[in-house]
C-alpha cells in the first residue's frame, strides 16, 4: 500500500453554468485551439474558475466530431485548427519517463483529434529531440497539413544535414463543399530555438520563391493558421499584404496564437483574426460568410471547454455527447497519467499560490514563495556548497500555473513549473554586484539610463530584433497579463454586483474589436491582478556589498546574468566558462522537493 499514491484523474463534479445562446454557422466554420500546452486531461481543480475549463481532449473530440455532423446536417464546412504550443505545461507532456522524448505518448493520442490543419509552435523547438518527434512521428499523421511555413530542423538525410520543413510549408486542399484552401502555418520571429532548427523571420519567408508561388494561384479562402499573436506589433499583417499584393480581394482567416487571450479583430473588409486563448481554457468558434465580390461577414465566440458547453452546442446532453473516440481518448490520458504516477502525491498545499492573484511579496504568491522559500530548501541538498552564503535568481516567466490548496502531487507540480532548468552559479560574486545584477534585470538603471523593459541587453543598446527575442524570452506572456489585469480594472463595482446578483461566476470577459458580445458564457473578472517582477530571488544573505557569495541562477538566463555582471562592474569580466553546476535539482524538481518537506 502506498499512502502517497492518489487517483491522477479525478473526475469534475463541480456544475458550471451552460451557455445560452445558439452559435452562428456560416458558410465556412473553425473550431480552433491554441497553447493547449498538454492540458489534454482538463483543469481538474474544483477553485474557481477551473470548472469552467474542465472538458477534457475527449470530451473535446467528441464535441468536434458532432459538431462535424451538425456541419454535414447544414450541408456547410467546418474545420478543426490549432495553432501550436502544444508542449511545455501538465505532466503528461512534461512527466515523461527520462528514456522517451517529452510529449511523445500524449501526441500520440493527440493524432486521434481530427484536426484539419496544425501549426508549430515556439514550445516545439527549445529542444531539438522534441522537434524531431514531430517531424518524424507526428507531422505525418497530417498527411500535409502540419505546418511549419518558416521552421526548419535539420536531419541527417544519407550521410548529410539537410534542413528541411519540420511540417509542411503550406497546404492546399478541398474543403468537403469543394471550397479551394491556401493554408500557411507562420511563427513568429521567435530566437530561442534549439540547434539544428531554424526560424525565419516572417519578414524574410515572404520573400521566398515557395511563398510567392504558392500564394499566385487565387484560391476560395486564404488559411493563416500561425503560433503569432493577432495583437498590433506582431507581424501578420506582413503575410497579410504580401497576398493582398497579388490578391487584392481574397478572403483571409487568420487563426493565430502564442500570447495566450481571446481576440478578434479584422485587416480589412475580406478578412478576420482571431485567438483562441490557452490552456485548453477556450475553444474558439468561427463562422465566415463569403459572398462574392463583397466583405465577408463573420460571427465568432469563446466558448468554455466543458461539457455543459459541449452539450450545449451539439444538443446532445448527458452520455449522448459521448462518441466511442471520444470516450476512448479520454480513458487513455487517464492511462497515461497513471502510468507516469502523475497522481503521487508530494504533500499539501496549505492555501492557493496563484501567480498574479496575490500581493508580490506575499505568502500566498507563487513566484514569492518559490524565490523566498521554495527554491533555498531544494537547492540546499547541495551540501558542498552549503556553507558559503547564495542569492538565487529565477526568471519568473518559467512559473506557468497557480498552485491550489490541497493534495499537490507530480501532476501539480509539473503544470506550476515544467521546465527541466538547471541550476548553475558563479562563485566569488560580490554581494553588492548580485543584487544590482537582480535589479538591473528588473529594470533598474545601468549608468542612469532606466532599463525599463527589464531586459539587460536592451539596456546595453543591441539589435532591437534580438531584444524582442529577448523579452519574448524572459517576460513570460505580458499580453495574458495585461489583458486579465485590463478586465479586472474595466468592470466598475454596480457592474460587478449586477453580474455576481445575477449569479455569475468568475472567467474570462472579452472586449475585443469585433462587434457583439465575445464571450460565451458571460462572467465576472477573475481579478484581482498583481504586478510580479520578472525576476524572483531568495532573500539576500546578510554581509556587506564586498561580501563574496555564490550567485545561482538557471542556465536559460545564464547569458543575461554574465551579460549584466559585465555591464556593472569592470573588476572582473565574467564568461560561461565561470558557470558551474549547482545541483542535480531541476527547476521542475523544485516544488515538489519543498512540498515533501513544508507540506507534509
Ligand atoms: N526552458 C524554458 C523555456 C521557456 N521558459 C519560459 O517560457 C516562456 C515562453 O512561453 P510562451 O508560452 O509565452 O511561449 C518564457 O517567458 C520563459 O520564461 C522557461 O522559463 N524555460
Amino acid at each position: 500500500c502506498d499512502d502517497h499514491a492518489s487517483h491522477a484523474h479525478t473526475r469534475r463534479t463541480v456544475p458550471v453554468r451552460p451557455p445560452t445562446r445558439e452559435l452562428e454557422w456560416g458558410d465556412i466554420n473553425f473550431i480552433h485551439t491554441t497553447d493547449t500546452h498538454g492540458w489534454y486531461l482538463g483543469h481538474q481543480k474544483s477553485s474557481a474558475p477551473e470548472p469552467n475549463y474542465s472538458g477534457d481532449m475527449g470530451e473535446f473530440l467528441s464535441f468536434a466530431q458532432r459538431m462535424k455532423e451538425k456541419a454535414l446536417k447544414k450541408d456547410v464546412d467546418l474545420l478543426v485548427i490549432d495553432s501550436g504550443d502544444l508542449h511545455s505545461g501538465t505532466g503528461l507532456v512534461d512527466g515523461s519517463p527520462s528514456n522517451s522524448v517529452l510529449g511523445h505518448d500524449a501526441l500520440q493520442l493527440l493524432k486521434r483529434v481530427p484536426y484539419d490543419v496544425m501549426a508549430i509552435g515556439n514550445h516545439e523547438l527549445y529542444n531539438y529531440s522534441i522537434t524531431l518527434d514531430m517531424h518524424q512521428q507526428f507531422a505525418p499523421s497530417l498527411k500535409g497539413r502540419f505546418l511549419s511555413s518558416n521552421v526548419n530542423i535539420t536531419v541527417n538525410q544519407g550521410g548529410r544535414a539537410s534542413s528541411v520543413p519540420v511540417g509542411s510549408r503550406f497546404a492546399k486542399f478541398r474543403t468537403r463543399k469543394g471550397r479551394r484552401i491556401t493554408a500557411l502555418g507562420v511563427l513568429f520571429n521567435f530566437m530561442s530555438n534549439d540547434k539544428n532548427t531554424t526560424v525565419q523571420r516572417p519578414a524574410d519567408m515572404v520573400k521566398e520563391s515557395w511563398f510567392l508561388d504558392a500564394i499566385k494561384e487565387e484560391p476560395d479562402v486564404f488559411l493563416l493558421v500561425g503560433h503569432m499573436p493577432i495583437q498590433a506589433g506582431n507581424d501578420w499583417p506582413l503575410v497579410f499584404n504580401a497576398i493582398r499584393a497579388v490578391h487584392p480581394k481574397t478572403p483571409i482567416i487568420i487563426l493565430g496564437g502564442h500570447s495566450h487571450i481571446r481576440d478578434c479583430n479584422r485587416l480589412d473588409g475580406r478578412s478576420v483574426s482571431f485567438q483562441s486563448g490557452r490552456y485548453m481554457e477556450t475553444v474558439g468558434w468561427l463562422s465566415v460568410n463569403l459572398k462574392p465580390k463583397c466583405n465577408i461577414t463573420v460571427g465568432r465566440r469563446y466558448l468554455d471547454a466543458n461539457r455543459a458547453t459541449y452539450e450545449f452546442h451539439t444538443g446532445k446532453s448527458g452520455r449522448q455527447l459521448d462518441t466511442k473516440e471520444g470516450t476512448a481518448l479520454t480513458r487513455d490520458y487517464e492511462g497515461l497519467a497513471n502510468k507516469y504516477n502523475l497522481g503521487f502525491k508530494y504533500g499539501t498545499a496549505p492555501r492557493d499560490l496563484t501567480l498574479n492573484r496575490s500581493p508580490f511579496p506575499s505568502n500566498t504568491s507563487s513566484p514569492s514563495v518559490l524565490g523566498s522559500q521554495a527554491v533555498p530548501y531544494a537547492i540546499s541538498v547541495n551540501k558542498t556548497r552549503a556553507n558559503i552564503p547564495n542569492l538565487v535568481i529565477v526568471q519568473a516567466g518559467s512559473q506557468r500555473y497557480d498552485i491550489f490548496a490541497g493534495a499537490f502531487t507530480r501532476n501539480d507540480e509539473l503544470t506550476a513549473s515544467p521546465f527541466q532548468n538547471a541550476f548553475m552559479y558563479i562563485q566569488d560574486v560580490r554581494l553588492g554586484d548580485a543584487k544590482r545584477v537582480l535589479s538591473l534585470l528588473n529594470g533598474g538603471s545601468l549608468s542612469g539610463v532606466p532599463n525599463t523593459t527589464g531586459s539587460v541587453r536592451r539596456a546595453l543598446g543591441r539589435g532591437e530584433e534580438r531584444q524582442k527575442a529577448i523579452e519574448e524570452m524572459v517576460h513570460g506572456g505580458p499580453e495574458y497579463n495585461h489583458w486579465v489585469q485590463a478586465m479586472s480594472r474595466a468592470s466598475d463595482e454596480e457592474e460587478m454586483e449586477r453580474r455576481v446578483a445575477g449569479g455569475l461566476t468568475p472567467g474570462y470577459v472579452t472586449q475585443d474589436s469585433c462587434p457583439g458580445i465575445g464571450d460565451d458564457t458571460p462572467h465576472v473578472p477573475i481579478g484581482p491582478f498583481f504586478h510580479v517582477p520578472t525576476y524572483v530571488s531568495s532573500n539576500p544573505p546578510s554581509g556587506t556589498d564586498d561580501t563574496r557569495i555564490d550567485l545561482v541562477f538557471v542556465d536559460f538566463i545564464q547569458e543575461d546574468v554574465i551579460e549584466g555582471l559585465n555591464a556593472i562592474q569592470s573588476e572582473r569580466v565574467f564568461v560561461l566558462g565561470d558557470v558551474r553546476g549547482y545541483t542535480t535539482v531541476l527547476l521542475r524538481d523544485v516544488w515538489g522537493v519543498y512540498a515533501g518537506f513544508a507540506w507534509v
